[in-house]
């Protein structure tokens, strides 16, 4: 076995073309720690767990779906307790913050971090620290017993509370290291996993014995690597009631339309999972799949076909939909996330203006936008016992000595996955994946991937299979004209084409 380690980044390589994406230790800038036996051995639930300890040496492969040939590939280490700690139980001063939008789940998270920290390892000094990562150096901290945490996950938001921009690395360092904190549990989405990155490079600059451990939030399901993120689920659920409202709004009147805007700044996955779970609706719209308006092939096309054929339509829209369309706002939040115009609104307009003119058909368009009502409620079932494993995973982790790392669920397993991973790109619907295959056939709408402009007519059109980005999902079905590519314009794909 060889291994590696550039800062972020400790690879170990194996037999058979094995890698281990490591996270990194403290014992890797601070030697002769002392270790202590983990308390879980005599805890009354845990010590009748056969095995419930983890093996040093496993792992979790990214990919699942193999070949005879392939090399074993790239694996990222196995979540969980471990027999040894690096830290006493009384010596643990942890703090937790949560940071970028508001997202279902935040409060279980928050919560479970707690109850493990006091009830697992016989933690009980943790702070919470008010209002993101400004929140290190300019507010008070809020401190977090099991008590005081109990009933969080019942409600939406964040008991914490959060904000975007502030990240100041130094005055952030300096609060912990002022603090005496020696564990930081970061939860936010890819902006805060950045900041967390760098606080970590930070921390291990100074050479302090302190863990910084991530927890992926996002409730546009946008970070790469996991399987999905904690709230996801919920939201999608969630955004059935309004696509519902919608579907019942636009049967009920003549030429009837419902628009319903979710959330999805660059990826469109709630819109796209929304959809697939509704069955009502006729067209789903998301950043990754650019469409157009007017001529053959164009969505005035399809909704005036579909309102003859069936007398009403849903349309769902992310929020990033279609925004090389509108007129640039070029501003930008604190956090330096580019400030979207109102496509939902938008495009509700255009649809209107489109069938007034010419007197073409009377509509009646009704325009719904749930987008934070649905961020705002708090998580289902099955999002809170996700967000528990998390929590879990991350606090195991920290006590292990492990840091600069983020708690993710990995083909249907707990890991720890080094932040650069994480943050290196945004996860994206790659439509031409199947799933977006799936929705395709699922509304009918159409691909917008070729347009009048081109001169494309349908019987142009060949079939050719392709792989997307990460070469899983290959056989969808995609569309080459005269052996060219259709014009993708935004879209950045890079695809294998395979002739059948
Ligand atoms: N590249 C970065 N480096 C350091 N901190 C960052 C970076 N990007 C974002 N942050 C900080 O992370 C926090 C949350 O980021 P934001 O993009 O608003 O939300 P999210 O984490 O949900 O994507 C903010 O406080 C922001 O200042
Ligand atoms: O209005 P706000 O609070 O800035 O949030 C809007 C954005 O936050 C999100 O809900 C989540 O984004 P982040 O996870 O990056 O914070 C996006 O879907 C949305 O564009
Ligand atoms: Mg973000």
């Amino acid at each position: 076995m060889g291994s590696q380690s550039n800062h972020q980044m400790k690879v170990v390589t194996g037999e058979y073309g094995y890698v281990l994406e490591d996270v990194p230790h403290l014992t890797d800038y601070i030697p002769d720690l002392p270790t202590y036996p983990n308390p879980l051995r005599s805890n009354p639930a845990y010590s009748v767990v056969k095995q419930y300890f983890v093996d040093m040496d496993d792992s979790v492969p990214q990919k699942v779906v193999v070949h005879k040939d392939t090399p074993r590939g790239v694996h990222f280490r196995r979540a969980g307790p471990r027999q040894k700690v690096y830290f006493a139980s009384d010596e643990v001063h942890a703090c937790i913050v949560t940071c970028g939008g508001l997202c279902p789940g935040l409060n279980t998270v928050i919560r479970e971090i707690v109850h493990s920290l006091d009830y697992m390892y016989g933690v009980n000094k943790v702070l919470g620290i008010d209002g993101g990562y400004r929140g290190f150096y300019a507010k008070n901290t809020i401190t977090l017993t099991p008590k005081v945490v109990n009933d969080i996950h019942k409600r939406g938001g964040t008991i914490l509370g959060t904000s975007r921009g502030g990240h100041d690395t130094m005055k952030i360092v300096d609060s912990i290291q002022d603090r005496g904190i020696n564990q930081v549990y970061i939860i936010g989405g890819d902006g805060t996993q950045k900041g967390a990155a760098v606080i970590f490079e930070e921390i291990r600059k100074r050479g302090l014995k302190v863990a910084v451990a991530g927890i992926p939030k996002t409730i546009d399901n946008d970070i790469p690597v996991i399987d999905r993120s904690f709230g996801f689920d919920t939201a999608v659920e969630e955004a059935q009631r309004a696509i519902n409202a919608a579907h019942v709004e636009a049967e009920s009147a003549e030429n009837g339309i419902g628009v319903v805007k979710l959330m999805g700044r660059y990826s469109g996955f709630i819109a796209m999972y929304a959809t697939l779970a509704s069955r009502d609706v006729d067209c789903c719209l998301i950043p990754e799949s650019p469409f157009y308006l007017e001529g053959k092939g164009g969505l005035f096309e399809y909704i005036e076909k579909t309102l003859k054929e069936n007398g009403h339509m849903v349309i769902v829209i992310a929020e990033g939909a279609g925004q090389e369309l509108l007129a640039a706002k070029n501003e930008e939040d604190a956090s330096g996330n580019k400030l979207l115009q109102d496509v939902g609104l938008w495009i509700s307009q255009k649809i209107k203006e489109h069938f007034a003119k010419k007197n073409k058909m009377p509509i009646t368009l009704k325009y719904i936008d749930p987008t934070y009502m649905i961020r705002a409620i708090p998580s289902n079932g099955s999002d809170n016992v996700y967000c528990t494993l998390l929590a879990q995973s991350a606090v195991h982790g920290a006590m292990a000595g492990f840091t600069g790392f983020t708690s993710g669920l990995v083909n249907g397993r707990q890991t720890y996955i080094p932040f650069n991973r994480i943050t290196e790109k945004q996860n994206k619907v790659v439509i031409t994946d199947r799933m977006w295959a799936r929705l395709l056939a699922s509304t009918n709408q159409p691909s917008f991937l070729g347009s009048k402009e081109d001169g494309v007519e349908d019987n142009e059109v060949e079939d050719y299979e392709v792989e997307s980005e990460d070469g899983e999902n290959p056989g969808t079905l995609f569309k080459v004209i005269d052996g060219r590519m259709p014009r993708l314009r935004a879209v950045n794909l890079f695809v294998k084409v395979y002739i059948y």
